[in-house]
């Protein structure tokens, strides 16, 4: 045998040696099958099980790896924040996604950049409209959706996911493009939807087999059994006229002086804004038109989520409703529309608000993040590229008897977390929409509570669901299946109220 022989055997037993001690010291990960790795383990859709077993077997973290990708799943709040805060610089980055990034196109959105400058940018203007005094200004047009949704309940109860659908993005839409309700419902609301469900799809990390195993996008479009690139066109086509349509709108209107207040309109109409940054800079323009469009991916899905998570639960529990109620009308005598000036006055809504938004988190594996560098934690490697997956549903189920619904747990006697710490997300991407949506969800518990009574039906209605059957999308954004709900106004004198108020 020749010396090179022996020298490349020497060489591959090295490898071995090397990459069986290295093995040790990643976190622990589920069992390998010894040809796929963990890539039957990777997160493809939720599994409310799988995440809390994980903690409890693996502890802070769980990692799994399957042909040169790995994934890292953090449990705990202690090492989201050691990881997602205080080293926020690497952990960040959002994933590279074929489908959702490449193909779709979003990796130019705020929501899909890398850490980057230009991302800095994008998100110190996105804060700058969306911070708590800026989301306060847009009370009055929250106000007239929940008024307008309110009477449509009052009408036809039972299309009540319907018309919550309708109102989150009725909402997002008039503070994004300060577009009129009615615009908004005819022009757009339709297309958005469909757009939002092939949308919320392609963002779950492992949905798509090429997401896995990138290299298959460099197959042909005509080979066998592969349909990604025909979705990747459709999906592109889809977000392209969803960004451009309304973004147009807002610029006719800024030639035209009469463009109303909107996220959008804010940002293009504040010269030092634009000067700061280049006034012709044509990135920045494309990374408003595109943040405009990710507020609604972002905040339509997430808001109309809650909505109905709120009503299943009150339809389950009449006695916390019962509660709210006397607060709320004990505040505002029953017979006007709550605003923001009286939540300090509503403890016990608020603290039900807190319990609705932990006992079903609405996104409950957060959205992912990539590390840019190779790190060490606790002794154990994070190589770059791993990508992250804050377990917030576990989170949410670290309080005495989780599966309880209970608003108390909230009031000054309990000690649980407040959910808002962490259903947002964490660190430096932590949703920037968080003070649109707590304002909007506070008017519309407040005003539902106010003037309907919620319950569930005796039997069920049209074939749907009874409430009592709790059924959840095990998806991205995690949604109650259609369900059934009575809705019925608290008296004569309140449906008169609804219907002259919506009037005004
Ligand atoms: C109940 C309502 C909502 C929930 C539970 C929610 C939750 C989240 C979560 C978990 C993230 C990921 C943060 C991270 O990576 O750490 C996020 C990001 C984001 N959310 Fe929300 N969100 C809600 C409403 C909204 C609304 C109303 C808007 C828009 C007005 C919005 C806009 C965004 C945007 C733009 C991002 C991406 C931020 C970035 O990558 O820098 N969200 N949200």
């Amino acid at each position: 045998m020749s010396p090179l022989y022996y020298a490349i055997v020497i060489v591959a037993l090295c490898v071995i040696i090397y990459r069986s001690r290295d093995r040790g010291r990643y976190p622990p990960s589920p069992p390998k099958h010894w040809l796929l790795g963990n890539l039957l383990d990777m997160p493809r859709t939720v599994d409310w099980d799988k995440l809390l077993a994980w903690r409890n077997k693996y502890g802070g973290m769980t990692y799994l790896s399957a042909f040169g990708r790995s994934v890292l799943v953090l449990n705990t709040a202690e090492v989201i924040k050691d990881l997602l805060d205080k080293r926020a610089k690497n952990y960040s980055h959002r994933p590279h996604t074929v489908m959702a990034g490449e193909l779709f196109g979003l990796d130019k959105t705020l929501v899909f950049y890398d850490y980057n400058d230009r991302y800095r940018v994008i998100r110190r203007l996105t804060q700058q409209v969306l911070s708590p005094e800026a989301s306060r200004k847009y009370q009055d047009l929250q106000l007239d959706v929940i008024k307008l949704l309110l009477d449509r309940l009052r009408v036809d109860p039972d299309d009540f996911r319907e018309q919550c659908r309708l109102a989150a993005s009725r909402m997002i839409l008039t503070i994004t493009y300060g577009l009129d309700i009615k615009t908004a419902d005819s022009e757009y609301i339709v297309a958005a939807q469909h757009t939002m469900d092939t949308m919320t799809e392609a963002a779950m990390p492992g949905a798509y087999v090429v997401d896995l195993i990138p290299i298959l996008k460099h197959l042909p479009r005509w080979f066998p059994f592969t349909t990604f690139h025909q979705i990747g066109d459709y999906g592109r086509k889809l977000i392209t006229d969803l960004i451009t349509r309304p973004y147009e709108h807002v610029e006719r209107c800024l030639a035209a002086g009469n463009a109303p207040q909107s996220f959008v309109s804010d940002l293009l109409s504040e010269p030092e804004t634009l000067e700061k940054h280049g006034k012709h800079s044509e990135d920045l323009i494309e990374d408003i038109k595109w943040t405009a469009g990710a507020l609604f991916a972002a905040g339509v899905e997430t808001s109309f989520t809650t909505m109905l998570i709120f009503f299943l639960l009150m339809a389950l529990h009449p006695d916390v409703q019962a509660k709210a109620r006397q607060e709320i009308d004990s505040v505002t005598g029953g017979n006007r529309v709550a605003s923001l000036e009286d939540r300090p006055n509503l403890p016990y809504l608020q603290a039900l608000l807190r319990e609705v938004a932990r006992w079903h988190v609405v996104v409950p594996t957060s959205l992912p993040r990539r590390t840019g560098e190779d790190d060490i934690y606790n002794g154990f490697n994070i190589p770059a590229n791993t990508i992250i997956v804050p377990n917030i549903w576990a989170l949410s189920q670290d309080v005495d008897d989780p599966k309880c619904f209970n608003p108390d747990r909230f009031l000054d006697s309990g000690n649980a977390q407040n959910p808002y710490e962490y259903i947002y997300g964490f660190g430096r991407r932590i949703c920037p929409g968080r003070h649109v949506a707590d304002n909007f969800l506070f008017l519309f518990a407040a005003n539902t509570l106010s003037f309907f009574n919620v319950s569930s039906p005796d039997r069920p209605i049209k074939g749907l669901k009874m409430p009592s059957d709790l059924a959840f999308t095990p998806t991205l954004v995690s949604c109650p299946e259609p369900f059934a709900c009575k809705i019925e106004p608290r008296s004569a004198a309140h449906a008169e109220t609804i219907a002259s108020i919506v009037m005004e």
